[in-house]
């Protein structure tokens, strides 16, 4: 197998995980980061993401010599016969993709080129960047070089695992070349590879995040639906994922999504397709829908306690899924605004993404918990936002004791309903019914607060 020397330019999630996952399949990777903060913790053997398996494979690769860290690009590049651009493309206020970090790191790369290398593009881009990047590096270089789009598919929380073993591996170059070494490359993943246009592979990770989320919302509003008709969304979805060309994956209904990526490239899409007179009335409709479904929370709660003035809500998870302290685009986020607004007092507890949390809402009447039940305590009401395991872990009956008045809004559906009807909960799941229970059954409740 040969050993080829790596340059990752962008230390970020997909920076990171990237470069782990390359050094683990035996190359000699450098992964580059303009923080020099981030590269200095990196050194120091500080992994700064949350990230489960990552810090012990950056620690495996470290250690054995063929993973570093640097701040600088310059001889990074120069070293390397692969170069991979995993730097940030964040929303304008348009919408459209922020490229100046890919733009500068083309320039900067290009004048660092030395022979023929190839350069590959991971963050995720419109339609045409990798032809931009070829024409910003042919500016300060004039020898050979190929540019291929590779876009990446993993999800924080799984990124270790999704980058190891992926479900295809996407190739966009016109470069017989560049294809031939690139497949080489990823060959010890045994994944499919779909090798294509630089065009096609940047439209796929695009059509690929919007499909997904176009799928949780569609199940949302079947969800919402439920409610009104007593189906149970739960039911449907397994029904619906057992017929092969549908799947069961990204069924599962909830408070919408949130995250760095598909808020981000739902909108990048549709701003993409303005550019060229297509109005992506699918895809519009999309992110009207996520953005509401998120305040269905705020209604349940309005719907059991009228006003929610002065009443005390604990909520249960901060960031916009399991296993990330990420809270970028966090449905939690939007629910907590709307709560202050309304005059609630939080109590709010994650596991892991308390701290990112604060940095972005920091509220006269929210107090940080150290427990999830200390949340629970003396509440008024617990809304459930993120389905951290942990949190299936808590007996059902504690929740009871611990709140005020005994009321669950399950915005992810985390609870089995009879269960927790069984435990004397008042519980709120997002279309699904809740069994009636004979009174006799339930466990005495104090009466609520008024
Ligand atoms: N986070 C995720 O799960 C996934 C992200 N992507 C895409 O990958 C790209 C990167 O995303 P993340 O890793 O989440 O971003 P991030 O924000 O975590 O990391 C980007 C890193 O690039 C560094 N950077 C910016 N400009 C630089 C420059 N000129 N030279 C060197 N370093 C520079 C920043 O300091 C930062 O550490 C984005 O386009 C994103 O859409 C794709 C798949 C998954
Ligand atoms: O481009 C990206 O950055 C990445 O975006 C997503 O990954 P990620 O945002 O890390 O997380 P997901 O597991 O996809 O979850 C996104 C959001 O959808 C929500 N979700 C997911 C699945 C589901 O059934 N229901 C649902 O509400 C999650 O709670 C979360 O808020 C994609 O799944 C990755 O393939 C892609 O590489």
């Amino acid at each position: 197998m040969p050993v080829r020397d790596m340059a990752i330019i962008g230390a970020g999630y997909v920076g990171l995980v990237a470069g782990a996952c390359y050094a683990e399949l035996g190359n000699r990777v450098v992964c580059v980061d303009s923080d020099e903060e981030k590269i200095a913790r990196l050194r120091r053997g500080e992994v700064p993401i949350y990230e489960p398996d990552l810090p012990q494979l950056i620690a495996r690769n470290a250690e054995a010599g063929r993973l570093a860290f640097a701040a600088a690009a310059g001889p990074a590049v120069e070293k390397a016969d692969i170069v991979v651009i995993a730097v940030g493309t964040p929303p304008l206020p348009s919408g459209e993709a922020d490229l100046r970090s890919i733009e500068k790191t083309a320039r900067e790369i290009g004048a660092s080129m030395n022979g023929y290398k190839i350069v590959c593009i991971k963050s995720t881009v419109p339609v045409g960047t990798a032809e931009k990047v070829e024409r910003w590096i042919a500016e300060r270089y004039a020898g050979g070089f190929d540019v291929v789009s590779l876009p990446e598919f993993l999800r924080e929380g799984s990124a270790v695992a999704d980058a190891l073993r992926p479900d295809r591996i996407v190739i966009g170059t016109s470069s017989e070349r560049a294809a031939a070494e690139l497949a080489a490359l990823h060959e010890p993943l045994a994944a499919p590879l779909c090798v294509t246009d630089a065009r096609s592979a940047e439209m796929t990770k695009y059509a690929s995040n919007a499909f997904l989320a176009t799928k949780i919302t569609f199940i949302n509003e079947i969800a919402n639906l439920c409610e009104k008709v007593g189906a149970d969304v739960a039911e449907v979805a397994r029904g619906m994922g057992l017929d092969r060309r549908i799947g069961s994956s990204f069924l599962r209904a909830g408070i919408g999504y949130g995250g760095s990526c598909f808020p981000k490239d739902t909108n990048a899409l549709v701003q993409l397709a303005g550019s060229v007179e297509y109005d992506f009335r699918l895809l519009k409709a999309v992110i009207e829908v996520n953005r509401e479904q998120r305040l269905v929370v705020v209604d349940k709660l309005q719907n059991a306690l009228g006003s929610l003035r002065g009443r005390r809500i604990g909520i249960w998870g901060l960031s916009f899924k399991p296993n990330t302290d990420d809270v970028r685009e966090a449905p939690a986020l939007a629910i907590a605004e709307r709560l202050a607004e309304l005059g609630a007092e939080l109590r709010l507890y994650d596991p892991a993404a308390q701290r990112r949390f604060r940095e972005v809402f920091d509220h006269p009447f929210a107090v940080w918990c150290e427990s999830a039940l200390e949340a629970a305590r003396g509440s008024d009401a617990l809304c459930l936002l993120t389905e951290w395991p942990a949190f299936a872990d808590i007996p059902l009956a504690e929740i009871r004791a611990a709140l005020d008045r005994p009321l669950l809004i399950d915005g992810r559906n985390l609870f089995d309903p009879r269960e927790a009807r069984l435990a004397g909960l008042e519980y709120v799941p997002v279309g699904r019914p809740v069994p009636e229970l004979p009174a006799a059954r339930l466990p005495a409740m104090e009466p609520p607060s008024a």
